[in-house]
């Protein structure tokens, strides 16, 4: 046997609680149907004559004082049948569960009054469950256009604690739970899966073994509790064929409660003590509850808005739906005729008079299930397509006439732009033509000023090159001389000037004579250049210089009148050929003075020494056999020599960093001045050509060469300009001597140096100063 929970399969099958649309659509209003079965009397009621009498659906009290009267649905005999019972409605309730209508019959009335016989049965009439569960699975066996699913569950409602009858643990209390899925449901409990009356009859066994039946003095198997036997009906669309069946395919899902109530009992009656006292006063008060929910859904408090106690008993909050909800819901009123129930049939029938007012909303439940969802999406989709694709064929009838319209636009606007450059084109031809007459006019004139300026250009080219020739003119730089070169060119040039302009503007030559005339240009010109390759001399060496500038600055600067750069440029290249001449003066000097040296030296000597860095070592062996021991006058003569040598090389050496500096500063002032970025640079140029690192490096070598001898004692080897200025001067004032206190001489001398304002006021200062100091050295 398979046990399983309503809830978990639920959600195995992915059932989703979602009412289709057409099950909203399709809700009917159905009155609850309501009947009157009594029960057979025994012998012992049989003696006494009922106080009810029925007449078709209508029961009445005809000796009751205001001649108590009840109309039903149907009102059975007593020597009916169940059969005829559930033929009367729950057969056409059934049947509507199996098309996904609820339905709940129950029976309802005093204890002992066949409420049980009516569901259940007996051995030998079967009750209603019976007859619904083999007209349920017999439907079910013929219906073949959809697939079934039943399931069952039973439970009782024991002094107001719901078991699950099915369940081996049936005393275990469950409880009531709500969703929007799921609605009123019992948490826990059971649903059996069945599929056949047989096999639901077996499980309703096992769940009667679990009832509580208890004996009272009215009934032997009394029922204790509240039953309700459950039966959930899904259903669907059998998929063999597509095409047919519900456009949705959704699970119709379906509950059928075929409910057994305990009877209403009163103690006095029952006898019921103890345990039997307490189940009946649960019963009567579930009961009760019941009758209040009946009659207040009779009156249309719910419609109303008003508030219905559906909770105030586990009974009515299960059959909530069914009363006043979503069911087909039918009530079997069991009463006994019997005169000494009279009053508790008198009760049934009141609470059943109620419960004909009540009238439900019955709509099929209809639940989507995800293939079905899927389905019914797809079908969608389809549609869409469909409507899609007749909008995109409008669409695109429309996009083609736009581009039509927008070709034949185009069309018409390529044809203008046609026809205007047509227009166009002739214009310009016109243009044309009227430019090359222009231009022919403006040819035949330019001919004539380009032949004219062809002379004065070729006189120009003339000029220049006497301008050349004039510089190139070795020797001194004098107008007589250029006047003779230019008398020289001058005799040389109506030659050639014959010859081209025989060549230029004469008649045409053959070919030969062509050539020929070439070759002996070309000599001319070689003639020219041998000429003007004669060495310049310095000054035109300088000139040439000048002429390197820009051609546009050769034409803003007259040739004539020497501006003040050119002044300054002049006194620089002066000075430096000043300062050159004493340099070589210098070293020809020292060149002549090491000369005899070498002979006084070397006169007698088989070695000869060219250094005399050499020689001044002194007392040196050279050899046994060549070198001599000097006399010491030799050696004092020598080294007398030495500083002639090195005083004559520090002089030379002052003089060009005077140079230096005197070319420093008048940079310096040009720049202040503001003198023409050209010409700084070339003052640039000449500046570190005389700061080159050759000529810096020599510069060096020679101070190295004399610091260490006239100035070793004085601490420093390198000066600053001005110290130079004031030892150049110590040099030139003082006679030389071997140890001259220079920084002595330079601090004395440094605040004269400053306030002399003139040459010789200076320099008598600095010789006075001179003497001082060596006086007092000489004096410590
Ligand atoms: N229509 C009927 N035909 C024959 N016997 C009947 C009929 N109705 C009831 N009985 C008999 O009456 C007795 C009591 O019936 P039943 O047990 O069904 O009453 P009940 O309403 O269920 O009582 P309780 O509420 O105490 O359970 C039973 O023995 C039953 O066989």
């Amino acid at each position: 046997m398979k046990f399983q929970e309503g809830t978990e399969q639920q959600i195995s099958r992915g059932i989703r609680a979602t009412p289709s649309p057409a099950a909203e659509i399709s809700g009917e209003m159905e009155k609850i149907h309501v009947s009157v079965r009594p029960r057979p009397l025994s012998t012992e009621e049989e003696a006494k004559a009922s106080p009810w009498k029925i007449s078709s659906d209508s029961i009445f009290m005809p000796r009751h004082s205001s001649h108590l009267s009840f109309n039903f649905d149907r009102i059975f005999r007593e020597d009916c049948k169940t059969l005829q019972v559930y033929e009367a409605r729950t057969k056409h309730i059934v049947s509507a569960a199996l098309r996904g209508f609820n339905g709940t019959v129950f029976a309802y009335g005093q204890t002992n009054s066949g409420k049980t016989h009516t569901m259940r049965g007996s051995p030998t009439e079967p009750g209603l469950i019976p007859l619904a569960l083999h007209d349920l699975f017999d439907s079910i066996y013929q219906d073949a256009s959809r697939e079934f699913l039943v399931r069952m569950s039973y439970l009782e409602i024991y002094n107001e604690d719901i078991n699950d009858l099915l369940a081996p643990d049936h005393r275990k209390k469950l409880h009531i739970h709500e969703n929007l899925q799921k609605g009123i449901f019992v948490a826990g409990l059971r649903e059996e899966i069945v599929a056949s009356p047989q096999q639901v009859l077996e499980f309703m066994e096992l769940g009667e073994s679990h009832r509580h039946i208890g004996e009272t003095n009215m009934n032997l198997h009394s029922s204790r509790s509240h039953t309700i036997f459950r039966m959930i009906i899904e259903s669907s669309q059998k998929t063999l064929d597509e095409g047919v069946g519900n456009a949705y395919d959704a699970v119709r899902v379906s509950v059928l409660n075929l409910v057994d109530l305990a009877g209403s009992e009163r103690a006095s009656k029952t006898g019921a003590e103890g345990v039997r006292l307490k189940e009946g006063s649960h019963i009567n008060k579930s009961l009760m509850t019941l009758g209040t929910v009946i009659k207040k859904l009779s009156e249309g408090v719910e419609k109303q808005g008003g508030h219905v106690p559906y909770r105030d008993s586990k009974l009515t909050r299960i059959l909530q739906p069914a009363l006043g909800g979503n069911a087909n819901t039918a009530i079997i009123c069991n009463i006994t005729l019997a005169p000494i129930h009279a009053d508790e049939t008198k009760s049934s029938l009141q609470f059943a008079s109620r419960a004909l007012r009540i009238t439900n909303c019955v709509h099929v439940n209809e639940i989507s299930t995800d293939a079905a969802l899927l389905k019914r999406q797809k079908k969608e989709i389809e549609e869409h397509r469909s409507n899609t694709k007749t909008s995109r064929s409008d669409h695109s009838d429309e996009e083609i006439l736009n581009l039509r319209n927008t070709l034949l636009k185009s069309e018409l606007e390529r044809e203008r732009i046609a026809m205007e450059l047509d227009e166009e084109k002739k214009a310009q031809a016109q243009r044309e033509k009227v430019l090359q007459e222009q231009a022919k006019k403006i040819e035949n004139l330019s001919s004539m000023v380009v032949f004219s300026n062809r002379d004065e250009k070729r006189e120009q080219d003339h000029f220049k090159k006497g301008k050349r020739r004039d510089t190139w003119v070795s020797g001194h730089l004098s107008r007589d001389s250029t006047s003779e070169v230019q008398s020289h060119v001058l005799s040389r040039g109506p030659s050639l000037k014959s010859e081209r302009s025989e060549r230029e503007p004469g008649p045409l030559l053959p070919f030969a004579q062509v050539v020929e005339n070439e070759r002996l240009c070309s000599i001319s010109e070689q003639d020219e250049t041998l000429e003007d390759s004669a060495l310049p001399d310095p000054y035109a060496l300088v000139h040439v210089t000048r002429r390197k500038k820009p051609s546009s600055m050769r034409q803003k600067i007259p040739v004539v009148v020497e501006s003040e750069s050119d002044r300054a440029q002049r006194e620089y290249e002066d000075l430096f050929l000043q300062s050159e001449t004493e340099g070589i003066t210098n070293e020809i000097r020292t060149e002549y003075l090491k000369e005899k040296l070498g002979e006084n030296d070397l006169s007698g000597e088989a070695t000869t020494c060219k250094h005399l860095d050499c020689r001044v070592v002194g007392n040196v062996h050279r050899g046994e056999s060549s070198v001599q021991i000097r006399d010491p006058e030799d050696i004092l003569l020598i080294k007398q020599l030495q500083e002639k040598i090195n005083m004559l090389e520090t002089e030379r050496e002052l003089d060009r960093l005077h140079s230096q500096r005197a070319l420093l500063e008048r940079y310096i002032n040009k720049q202040h001045m503001g003198t023409s970025l050209v010409e700084m640079e070339k003052e640039k140029a000449v500046w570190s050509s005389t700061l080159s690192p050759k000529r810096m490096s020599e510069g060096k070598q020679r101070r190295r060469l004399w610091t260490p001898i006239s100035f070793k004692n004085q601490g420093r080897k390198f000066w600053t300009p001005q110290e130079e200025e004031m030892l150049r001067m110590g040099v030139e004032n003082i006679p030389w001597r071997k140890n001259i206190p220079w920084r002595k001489i330079l601090a004395m001398g440094k605040n004269v140096f400053h306030k002399s304002r003139t040459p010789t006021d200076l320099k008598d200062k600095w010789k006075s100063i001179c003497n001082k100091a060596t006086l007092e050295s000489s004096a410590s």
